[in-house]
């Protein structure tokens, strides 16, 4: 059975202290209520060690929001797959729409980071979702559909299964414009169709897919509701503990 997760993406907020006190709050919340569905963060690189002690018990699922797709070497500011996996790191998140924008990120980029980490059974969070004026001009789905199978269609039905999809379209990231319950179903269903395709069904229904962009407390549970949405990736609001939890708890009616 796929999974419901609620995922914190930080991008490049908080400073070390602020970053520790986010992650103590959301480590007290745990111990205290029960949650119906799994909490990830993806903070900034520089606080993934720190992150895998307070949740050592495994609390709260750690992933990097970037990773390297060579193994090792020369490649100055790069991370790797094997320095995530030995601070036990969960996972990373691959070719967010910010890495394409500003660092040229292609598909071809996160089919290589996606096989890395499938390698090293590390989880990728992978990314994908049009630009306004894709969606405007009604190409979303042709978007998304070359964005899905040149980063994921040469991976077996296995590997295609322990990958977690997030849909964010760009428009709606950090703009305060969210697409509808309806908009998010609709694409989620058409990605899933795309791996029933490809992989069968059974392998579909086991592939988690998340929605990002503009996920707030007050919309949060209205499109976790939707059958193909298994939760969201959450940028501004998974900064503050209250709309963080808020948001994990559209899970819980
Ligand atoms: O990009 C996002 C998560 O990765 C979404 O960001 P916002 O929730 O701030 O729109």
């Amino acid at each position: 059975m796929r999974k419901n997760i609620v995922a914190g993406n930080w991008k490049m907020n908080k400073n070390y202290a602020e970053a520790q006190e986010l992650m103590a709050q959301l480590l007290e919340y745990k111990k205290n209520n029960t949650t119906n569905c799994e909490v990830f963060i993806a903070p900034p690189a520089l606080y993934l060690a720190s992150a895998k002690e307070v949740f050592k018990n495994g609390e709260v699922g750690v992933y990097a929001q970037d990773v390297s797709e060579y193994a090792s070497g020369a490649y100055t500011g790069e991370i790797s797959v094997d320095m995530l996996s030995s601070i036990d790191a969960d996972g990373s998140l691959v070719s967010h729409s910010e890495r394409r924008t500003f660092h040229g990120e292609t598909d071809s980029h996160a089919n290589r980071k996606v096989k890395a980490l499938l390698d090293k059974g590390l989880t990728p969070i992978y990314c994908n979702g049009e630009k306004l004026e894709e969606r405007k001009s009604g190409r979303h789905f042709e978007v998304v559909k070359n964005q899905t199978e040149t980063a994921l269609f040469t991976l077996s039905a296995e590997e295609i299964k322990k990958v977690v999809i997030a849909y964010e379209p760009v428009w709606a990231i950090g703009t305060g414009e969210t697409a509808t319950a309806e908009q998010a179903q609709e694409v989620h269903a058409y990605i899933r169709s795309l791996i029933a395709d490809k992989y069968g069904k059974d392998v579909a229904d086991e592939v988690s897919i998340l929605y990002g962009g503009s996920v707030k407390p007050d919309n949060a549970k209205e499109i976790f509701s939707q059958p193909d949405v298994d939760g969201g990736l959450i940028g501004g609001a998974a900064l503050k503990i209250e709309d963080f939890t808020k948001i994990i708890e559209g899970f819980n009616s």
